[in-house]
């Protein structure tokens, strides 16, 4: 049988080699056999690590002790011509083998790597996981209640467990695989862009957004609107970034990048937010989740123009609309108090056009309260979202985190109000897991990367 394959001969070597292993990367044992190279004997490609060390070599087998195989009755006879055939299978490479990097792991290697991923899988990485592994599992027996290979490894305790393949440099060995066998840092991002000042404390604005981009483990691009010297306690000085320059970096994000939503945070005044408007007039902003920042925690101001600008320019243009108390009651002017109040406001700025409100309800919220209540209005339904009140001094930046959380999951592609509720979560794990912190002597940042080891572990 495998004789008859030698026609494959004239493809180059290495494309034949790489469809092989592809092949039995999906299971398809039978069809990604390697066809013979010319002056080579045939031979099947095993991987070491899975031999039967149980069996009897085969020379000392009894002859039709099984019934044979194809496959069997293949090796059996090359075992017959090849005297060398008896050497144990295990022929390490003497030299460095590179361009084995990019191939895929023996299947038992990406098997260890998945169980790793899922044991590191934090609140957005449980994406990249996908289905628990017996629902699609092909082996799957009745019987077999879903642990990975429990039924199948009964039988084979002599396997050595959990040893990396002999073969494997180390680098890539060490590499975290996904479940069709490639190198987790293969995989492409989702885009999402952030248009905001820069905090130099690293709490809010772009910072906090870049973060919160990266936690998602979506790429962050940035459009810098202004320039602010702030830590824990307050901006001492800000300056906005030139028209032209804010519009300088839209372009080239825009122009080069497959940008899937946006964040804006603070604008400054009027100008930019016409130019902001221009290009979301122009279709080039997707899933546009604008925070209307007009006033810090801690009193300063970040907004000079009309509030009323904000509804009529941007109103039209925008997915989502998330003002906090402060802001909601500066674009409405007049009081909200309450979550009877919240829910009123979220009505009423959505008649301004947006697909969806939220009215956040965590700064000048009643700080007592057990729970932290947000209203969202989406697409013509209300939706009280509440949480556990964290008691912590470190907020700074919340505000910013939950927009840019937003926009990242709406880049990975939830559906809005899922995007919403999950980026609640998030800014609610970033707040528990920094209660401890003394980063500043006033309100300090939440914690981003919560949930994740550090990649220097
Ligand atoms: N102490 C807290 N505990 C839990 N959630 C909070 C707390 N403070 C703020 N949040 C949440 O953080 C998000 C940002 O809200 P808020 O702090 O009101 O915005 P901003 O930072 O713009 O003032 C909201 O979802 C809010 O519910
Ligand atoms: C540069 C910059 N942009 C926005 C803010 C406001 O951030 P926010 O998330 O609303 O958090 P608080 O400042 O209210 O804690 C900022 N401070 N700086």
């Amino acid at each position: 049988m495998l004789h008859r394959r030698t026609g494959g001969a004239h493809r180059p070597p290495r494309a034949r080699s790489l469809r092989h292993r592809l092949g039995q990367a999906r299971g398809h044992r039978g069809r990604g056999h390697p066809p013979a190279r010319p002056g080579r004997t045939p031979r099947r490609r095993r991987n070491p690590c899975r031999r039967r060390l149980h069996r009897p070599a085969l020379h000392q087998r009894r002859p039709r002790a099984r019934p044979p195989t194809r496959g069997r009755r293949v090796r059996g006879r090359h075992a017959a011509r090849r005297p060398d055939r008896h050497r144990p299978r295990r022929a390490q490479p003497t030299q460095p083998r590179p361009h084995l990097r990019s191939r895929p792991r023996p299947r038992h290697l990406r098997r260890r790597h998945r169980h790793r991923l899922r044991r590191r899988a934090g609140d957005g990485t449980r994406l990249l996981r996908g289905p628990p592994r017996h629902r699609r599992h092909p082996r799957r027996r009745p019987g077999a209640h879903g642990r990975g290979h429990a039924g199948r490894r009964q039988g084979r305790s002599r396997r050595p467990a959990r040893r990396a393949h002999p073969q494997a440099p180390l680098g890539e060995s060490l590499l975290r695989v996904r479940r069709d066998g490639r190198p987790v840092n293969r995989v492409q991002p989702p885009v999402a862009l952030t248009v905001a000042g820069s905090d130099s404390g690293g709490g809010a604005g772009i910072q906090a957004d870049l973060h919160t981009f990266a936690a998602h483990r979506v790429h962050g691009t940035s459009v810098v609107t202004a320039i602010t010297a702030q830590n824990t306690r307050g901006v001492t000085a800000a300056a906005a970034v030139g028209a032209d320059l804010v519009r300088a970096q839209l372009d080239a994000v825009l122009g080069d990048f497959p940008v899937a939503a946006v964040k804006t945070g603070m604008l400054g005044g009027d100008e930019l937010l016409a130019l902001v408007a221009e290009y979301g007039r122009a279709d080039r902003l997707p899933n546009l989740v604008v925070d209307p920042v007009m006033v810090t925690t801690t009193g300063d101001a970040l907004f000079s123009g009309d509030p009323a600008a904000y509804l009529a320019e941007l109103g039209p243009l925008v997915t989502l609309l998330t003002p906090n108390l402060v802001e909601a009651r500066q674009l409405l002017g007049r009081e909200i108090d309450g979550v009877e109040d919240m829910r009123e406001a979220a009505r009423a700025l959505a008649t301004f056009g947006p697909r969806a409100v939220l009215v956040k309800g965590g700064h000048g919220a009643d700080a007592d309260s057990a729970d932290v209540v947000d209203v969202l209005w989406c697409d013509g339904q209300l939706l009280d979202l509440a949480a556990p009140r964290v008691a912590t001094r470190n907020d700074h930046g919340t505000g910013c985190t939950l927009a840019s959380a937003i926009a990242a999951r709406l880049a990975l592609g939830h559906p809005l109000p899922q995007a919403v509720a999950g980026a609640k979560v998030y800014v609610t794990e970033a707040l528990k897991a920094a209660t401890d912190w003394h980063l500043g002597t006033g309100p300090g940042p939440v914690h981003h990367h919560h949930g994740r080891r550090s990649v220097a572990l």
